[in-house]
């Protein structure tokens, strides 16, 4: 039977990107087999415009009912005056929530060919291949209370509130703790323990689970360190495990040590092992329009989504082959290219990636 997958453009580069995953995809059903159907719906200022809410109730059912969902990205200017209640974020927020995907899986994989392209010195990062476990359903995004009050002094208070249970650190710990088995045994915790009772909790929690996994070693690092050693030396790193706003934040430092944010591929998982896939960057409201987006985080979410929820890794592994060859033939967007070389643009890569997958069933 066919696996439903709902495509999800967004805005900004959103359809750009997704379009060219979705040319991936519909090789990988028409060369190679793979039993899929997509619907699309509409979601962030798209669905705004059109519905007057950011994540109209269909969208949310046909997401719940979908095997596997593929976002591209929400936001922008357009849609920025407007209350945070109904911003296009809300809906991303709303389908995470929703779908109760807790564990979002950002891999940090610097691909050979682009060492020149990395913010670090080549024998700084080569080999790279990190794995931020982001919690995705808490923490400060979500907790309450929230919202902005007016004192009696008419002077206003914004408030935000980092919240976590102990079953909501546990669950993403033993996400991470299990990844870890699989790849380099070791998982690094980011808390801002020294300060934050919610995350002195985390920290506890996070070694209470850490005894199940006698393998894996385990270390505590201070979210703002870990920033820095992001930067000074991120192969001391395997798994972190962190909270909702850490891991957004570590990420996007993490991305630029594989040479853009437009390599970032990201899994948001549920317990169920549905999810939703999405590359790690926003809308990218400064080039939108003009081709020039990197469709590569996208294509490559496509590949995580073969990989986590269509039990699909051979397919998975032909994505990540093409992407390795078109880097191998030279090809790059702007965000990818060195000093005077040559660029494509959002379109060609995706077809260069078609191609390649092409010339991979011709080789048998
Ligand atoms: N998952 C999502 O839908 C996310 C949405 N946003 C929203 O996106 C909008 C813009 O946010 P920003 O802070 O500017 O972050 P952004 O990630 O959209 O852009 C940051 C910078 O990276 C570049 N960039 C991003 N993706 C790229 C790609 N695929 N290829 C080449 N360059 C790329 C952009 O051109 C920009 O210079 C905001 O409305 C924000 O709320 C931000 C992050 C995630
Ligand atoms: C709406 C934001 C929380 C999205 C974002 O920055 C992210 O998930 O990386
Ligand atoms: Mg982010």
């Amino acid at each position: 039977m066919s696996k439903k997958i709902l495509i999800l453009p967004g805005d900004g580069i959103g359809p750009e990107i997704v379009a060219e995953a979705v040319k991936v995809l519909a090789c990988l059903r028409d060369d190679f087999g793979l039993a899929v159907e997509t619907e699309e719906a509409l979601v962030g200022g798209a669905a705004y415009d059109a519905e007057g809410h950011p994540l109209p109730e269909a969208t949310l059912a046909a997401a719940q009912a979908a095997d596997a969902v593929l976002l591209g990205a929400v936001g922008g200017p357009k849609w920025e005056p407007l209350d945070i209640s109904v911003r296009p974020e809300k809906g991303l927020l709303g389908l995470r929530s929703g779908l109760g995907l807790f564990a979002n899986l950002r891999p940090a994989i610097l691909y050979p060919q682009l060492a020149a392209a990395s913010a670090l010195k080549p024998e700084v990062v080569a080999g790279l291949d990190i794995l931020i476990v982001r919690e995705l359903t808490g923490g400060i995004y979500f907790g309450r209370p929230r919202g902005v009050e007016t004192l009696d002094s008419g002077e206003r208070k914004g408030i935000n509130t980092l919240v976590y249970t102990e079953s909501e650190i546990e669950r993403i710990c033993r996400v991470a703790f299990d990844l870890a088995m699989k790849r380099g045994k070791r998982v690094c915790s980011v808390d801002k323990a020294n300060v934050l009772e919610c995350t002195e909790l985390w920290r506890e929690v996070a070694t209470r689970v850490g005894a199940d996994y006698p393998d894996v070693e385990l270390s505590h690092m201070y979210v703002d360190n870990a920033a820095m050693q992001l930067v000074r030396a991120p192969k001391q790193f395997d798994v972190m495990v962190t909270t909702n706003m850490f891991g957004d934040i570590l990420s996007d430092c993490a991305a630029m040590l594989t040479g853009s944010i437009g390599m970032l591929p990201s899994a948001s998982l549920n317990a169920d092992g549905q999810g939703m896939y999405e590359p790690i960057h926003g809308s990218a409201p400064d080039i939108a329009g003009k081709g020039l987006a990197n469709p590569l985080a996208t294509i490559l979410s496509v590949a995580m989504m073969l990989r986590y929820s269509l039990n699909e890794p051979a397919q998975a592994e032909r994505i990540e082959q093409a992407v390795a060859a078109v880097l191998d033939q030279g090809l790059r967007t702007a965000d990818i290219a060195g000093e005077g070389m040559e660029t494509v643009g959002t379109a060609q890569m995706g077809d260069a990636v078609v191609a390649a997958l092409r010339l991979l069933r011709a080789e048998g």
